[in-house]
């Protein structure tokens, strides 16, 4: 059975964003209906991931401590809402670090799928810039892009071909468990 995974960015998708980053768990605030989304979607057999760019920790506003207590409670909250999140990968590195796996680089895609033996083609990966959109089809996943976070903003730039656009994470678990 061909195992329904779906790969979401973080911030501006599951939780809040900001251009100052989020640096603590007091920061980290869900987006309305995003919970109950990736739960739903868990319930009815998807598995969500996460690929988030973590530069903060390169940048010193906070650690990986704090970074892994922030997706604690995330799955804290998923799991009251009866479901569960899967495999979370970030990258920790600076935009001038060179590494493979901040975006739009796919390396974060490329560990997760491979993580679960699932192929990237047309693999839905969620996001809110254009970076995230670009690291999807740079591995010829599907881009999708919600208007939450930066997504409004994303929005007005030129978009990757066949670049798909939903209001946020609700309409997503939506077109994804009835269709
Ligand atoms: O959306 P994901 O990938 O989950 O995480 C984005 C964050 O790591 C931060 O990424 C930064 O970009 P730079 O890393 O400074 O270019 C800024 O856009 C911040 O506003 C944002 O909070
Ligand atoms: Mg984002
Ligand atoms: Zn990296």
């Amino acid at each position: 059975m061909l195992l329904k995974l779906l790969i979401l960015d973080r911030d501006g998708v599951i939780n809040y964003d900001s251009d100052a980053y989020i640096k603590s768990v007091e920061e980290w605030i869900p987006l309305p209906g995003s919970i109950e989304a990736i739960a739903q979607l868990s319930k009815a057999g998807w598995t969500v991931a996460v690929a988030t760019n973590q530069s903060g920790i390169a940048r010193g506003y906070y650690d990986i401590a704090t970074l892994e207590a922030m997706h604690a409670r995330l799955r804290e909250l998923v799991a009251e809402q009866g479901g569960e999140v899967g495999l979370i990968v970030y990258c920790p590195h600076g935009p001038d670090d060179g590494c493979d796996c901040r975006k739009p680089k796919p390396g974060m895609l490329k560990t997760i799928a491979t993580h679960y033996n699932v192929s990237l083609t047309n693999l839905w990966f969620v996001g809110d810039t254009l970076g995230d959109l670009e690291a999807a089809r740079a591995v010829d996943s599907q881009p999708v892009l919600v208007k939450t976070g930066k997504g409004e903003k994303t929005q007005s730039l030129t978009l990757p071909a066949g670049t798909l656009i939903f209001d946020d994470l609700a309409a997503i678990a939506a077109e994804l468990i009835h269709n």
